[in-house]
């Protein structure tokens, strides 16, 4: 195989349980045969070696882990992850250790985690040494896109300068080519691509919005596609999936979900999720819902216990009727 085939295992248990493939290409001459094989016996430590650092990994595992699902994208953080592990093995050892780019675009509906991962993602890139500073800058169409000539063109400099070292997230990216071609977005984006290549691997680029509007983008900017190597999909949670985060929401404030509590929400979020169709936002939905009960139950905490003290329990507990969905959260 014109190519080498590298493990990433599971050993510690920060790591995911299964097992990545990692294909890199080799930029040099294949040896093939018996010489092949003399030259592999010759160096079995090179697979091996480990790396004079601490595991980059552990960290990010620990933000990855408690999102709920999302089993496509933490694979492909581990993915990116092994790919620098070993690139740097690779430099180390005199090889080839690859030019790699690390531009992405995210497909998901509203609240399916993207802005959540690009800032996970821009950690990683920073421990890995790809980014020196790991920041993100999230913008929409309105920070990029001026008034006049020339003035979009200064703002998109402006924030790429910003994200310099980091990541510049663009929200709805698509939104840049809305006005075709006599549209200031149109500058904005000849902006972007000049910016990719005056400042090559001194930034990451991620632009994210609704699958079908970005598989459009793509379409109707031919040039654009190839310079975004990484695509990441963010499906749509299903209702157990949205149940769950809720429960952790609630807990991560020091909260708990009665089993009515859960009931109720359930039946609402299979409703909401009907109407709402594509607008239905997801996790924020479900996190602006938490967010408002604790504000229900605090009014009804102060309006139980007029002259005592609600014990633990009761401050912590979420009750049914704290789950209010009178006007949009
Ligand atoms: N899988 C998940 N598990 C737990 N919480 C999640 C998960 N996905 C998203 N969230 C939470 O939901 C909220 C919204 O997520 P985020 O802003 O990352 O979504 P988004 O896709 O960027 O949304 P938008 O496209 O509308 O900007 C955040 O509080 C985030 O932590």
């Amino acid at each position: 195989m014109n190519g080498h085939v590298v493990t990433g295992t599971s050993s510690g248990s920060t790591r995911p349980s299964r097992q990545i493939n990692v294909v890199l290409r080799s930029q040099e001459p294949v040896v093939q045969g018996a010489a092949a094989a003399q030259a592999y016996e010759a160096e079995p430590q090179l697979a091996v070696k480990p790396l004079p650092s601490v595991d980059h990994f552990a960290d990010i595992q620990k933000e990855l882990e408690p999102m709920v699902g999302m089993d496509n994208v933490k694979s492909l953080v581990y993915e990116i992850y092994a790919l620098l592990y070993v690139s740097r093995m690779r430099s180390e050892a005199g090889l080839f250790g690859g030019s790699h780019v690390y531009h992405m675009i995210f497909k998901g509906n509203p609240g399916t985690g993207k802005t959540t991962i690009a800032r996970i993602v821009a950690k990683l890139l920073q421990k890995m040494g790809v980014l020196t500073k790991g920041h993100l800058i999230e913008v929409e169409r309105a920070d990029l896109v001026g008034e006049y000539i020339g003035h979009t063109a200064q703002k998109t400099r402006d924030l790429v300068r910003k994200a310099i070292g980091g990541v510049l997230f663009i929200d709805e990216a698509y939104s840049l080519a809305r006005g075709g071609e006599k549209d200031f977005g149109k500058e904005a984006i000849d902006t972007l691509v000049k910016a990719m290549e005056d400042h090559r691997n001194q930034f990451v680029l991620i632009l994210a919005g609704y699958p079908a509007e970005i598989e459009n983008f793509l379409l109707t900017n031919p040039g654009l596609p190839s310079r975004f190597p990484i695509q990441i999909e963010f499906p749509d949670y299903s209702i157990d999936q949205l149940v769950q985060i809720a429960e952790i929401m609630a807990k991560d404030r020091d909260y708990v979900l009665q089993p009515q509590s859960i009931f109720k929400l359930r039946q609402h979020l299979m409703q909401e999720k009907l109407n709402a169709m594509f607008s239905f936002s997801n996790a924020r939905y479900v996190r602006n819902t938490i967010e408002k009960a604790i504000r229900y139950q605090a009014v009804r905490l102060l309006s139980q216990y007029a002259s005592s003290i609600p014990g633990k329990q009761e401050l912590m507990t979420i009750r049914p009727e704290d789950l209010r969905w009178e006007s949009k959260p």
